[in-house]
């Protein structure tokens, strides 16, 4: 095999990973990270009213600085570049004109939120996810939501166009298409994002889109005229008919790109999909593995066979969709819309005694800083150093709605149990057995639905960060847990799969065996523990049947 190197890109919720990995090795050479200057500051978001967005040059910018950085670090070698593949948040489609920019690149459109990607936890359409909810109650329409899981989110594509076309005439007017993240990156560095010309995602089409090849497509005309008349009157019909799975390339980088970025003109660009899933790859997943990105929220990932899987209809996750992941394999994706986010929830409101102290005492801005960003670690340390299971608070994880089981973007977190000797230290505890029994919730979504689950692999910024976590979670759920070694295992998933993409490997499977990260811990679950959280986690299910009702439509 010739030396040759592979570049995962994986635009995050706060910035985007660049790595190169040697294709013959796996052997991670260089990395960046830029996070996205605009969202830094805040713009464009109301997080109390569940409106996230990223503006287009958050992404341009940060992924040109991330690459060059990368290209820098490697000096000669970057010459042996062959490939790129990219990996997203989603769902987060964005509205693009007839030449497949953003509108918000336009002049006309710069500010405004609505010509921008909608991130995966903008929960701003929750009225039109239930809208398609209702449309499918309708015996010719029900079958559409088979593959994603029997429910549709307020977190995907046609809710999230449903709720901007409503909301701003000038963005619908001006809408040729929408595209998902994952899918415009490849176009853009190809040439190809005129929207005729974009390359549909498998794992975008049919986990967010409502694609199958079920229905040799998207559902029909009817069914968008009778749901929302603006989704056939504003974009064209089908909006889109072929996906490709990750694997096929999109094309090669254009002559402007490969200049701007330092590469070659010959390198060629793979196909996009999800974090969640090139992370399954990059942890070198096989069937049966569940594989959790545990960050902000968590994505969780199951590779399945189709001759088990296929006419099994699993209820209640965020779908399943032939060669999402790998293809000629079922990809079955569930998740936690909020896991970090929780904790960074409590974090928010320790720090605000400290953010006071700040503008009265400007000189030990430094040190109250410190105290700030060490709070997450000294708070779980003191938990564990101090745990007593005999009082810990109930706290439901649903802080930014439910996604899975059963996606319900109106559930709101709950604490019970609180009492006078409930301490800091304490409740954050509670917060992380929450969130430990969401990730148990999902677990047996899938075994309660005869799909197995034989090993679990975490993956992720928490995954390495918090060992404190990651035991918490083996000891809920009990099972082993296997973390991975690669700080970056979505960005690595985007590099092997760019790799067969160049013709360096043969298939998906065939790259991973070199390619994907090994295993570097293991968190066995404590016998006793397990038992003490049986009957913690069963409280958790008593809190979850009574406390969903009070989240109902008119009590909001
Ligand atoms: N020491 C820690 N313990 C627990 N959670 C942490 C810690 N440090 C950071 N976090 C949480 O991790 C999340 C970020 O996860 P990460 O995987 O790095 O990013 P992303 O989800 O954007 O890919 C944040 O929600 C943050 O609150
Ligand atoms: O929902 C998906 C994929 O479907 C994820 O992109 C989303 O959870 C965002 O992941 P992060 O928590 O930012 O890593």
């Amino acid at each position: 095999m010739k030396d040759v190197i592979s570049i995962g890109l994986d635009f995050g919720s706060d910035s985007v990973r660049a790595i190169a990995v040697e294709c013959k090795s796996g052997y991670e050479i260089a990395s960046e990270v830029i996070n996205y200057p605009r969202w830094k500051k805040n713009l464009y978001c109301n997080s109390v009213k569940n409106i996230f967005r990223h503006h287009p040059l958050d992404y341009i910018e940060s992924m040109e600085q991330a690459i060059i950085a990368v290209v820098q670090k490697l000096g000669e070698k970057s010459q042996q570049i062959v490939s790129i593949g990219v990996d997203s948040t989603a769902s987060t489609p964005a509205p693009i004109d007839q030449d497949g920019n953003v509108l918000a690149l336009r002049p006309e459109f710069a500010d405004n939120p609505n010509a921008m990607f909608v991130l995966w936890k903008d929960h701003s359409s929750i009225k039109e996810a239930e809208k398609i909810n209702q449309h499918c109650q309708q015996e010719e329409y029900a079958r559409y939501l088979d593959t994603c899981g029997g429910i549709y989110s307020s977190e995907w594509f046609w809710a999230k166009i449903m709720h901007i076309f409503k909301e701003d005439e000038k963005v619908k007017q001006a809408a040729a298409s929408w595209v998902e993240l994952c899918d415009w990156v490849p176009s853009l560095l190809s040439g190809t994002n005129a929207p005729q010309n974009i390359k549909r995602g498998r794992c975008a089409a049919g986990h967010k889109s409502l694609w199958s090849e079920k229905w040799d497509g998207l559902p029909p005309y009817e069914f968008f005229q009778d749901l929302d008349s603006n989704l056939v009157k504003h974009l064209p019909y089908p909006l889109f008919t072929d996906t490709y799975t990750a694997d096929i390339p999109v094309g090669k980088i254009t002559p402007e790109w490969a200049k701007r970025l330092g590469l070659s003109k010959d390198v060629i660009i793979s196909g996009g999909a999800f974090d969640c899933h090139m992370g399954a790859i990059g942890a070198g997943a096989k069937p049966y593995s569940l594989v959790e990105v545990i960050g902000t929220s968590t994505c969780v990932i199951l590779v399945a066979d189709k001759d088990r899987i296929e006419d099994n209809i699993v209820q209640g996750i965020c779908g399943q969709v032939d060669g999402s992941v790998i293809p000629d394999y079922i990809g079955l994706e569930a998740g936690q819309s909020a896991f970090g986010d929780v904790y960074a929830w409590y974090q928010r409101l320790l720090s605000w005694p400290l953010e006071q102290l700040k503008k009265e005492l400007p000189d030990n801005q430094e040190v109250i800083k410190q105290v700030e960003n060490n709070l997450l670690n000294s708070l779980t340390e003191h938990w564990y150093k101090n745990i007593d299971l005999d009082h810990l608070p109930i706290t439901l994880d649903w802080f930014n709605g439910r996604r899975t089981p059963n996606a319900n973007q109106r559930l709101k977190g709950t604490l019970t149990g609180i009492t006078l000797g409930t301490d800091t230290a304490t409740l954050f505890g509670s917060l992380i057995v929450s969130t430990a029994c969401g990730a148990r919730a999902i677990m047996e979504c899938f075994t309660n639905q005869n799909v197995p689950v034989n090993s679990i692999i975490a993956i992720g910024g928490i995954s390495k960060k918090s060992p404190i976590i990651m035991q918490t979670c083996a000891d809920v759920m009990n099972r082993s847990i296997e973390i991975c070694e690669s700080e970056q295992c979505c960005a690595l998933g985007a590099a092997i799969v760019a790799a067969v993409a160049a013709g360096i490997y043969t298939s998906i499977p065939e790259a991973q065996k070199t390619m994907a990260s090994p295993i570097s811990t293991i968190f066995t679950p404590d016998p006793n523990r397990s038992k003490q959280y049986q009957t913690i986690y069963e409280q958790y299910v008593q809190w979850s049947e009574v406390s969903e009702p009070q989240y109902n439509q008119s009590a909001l």
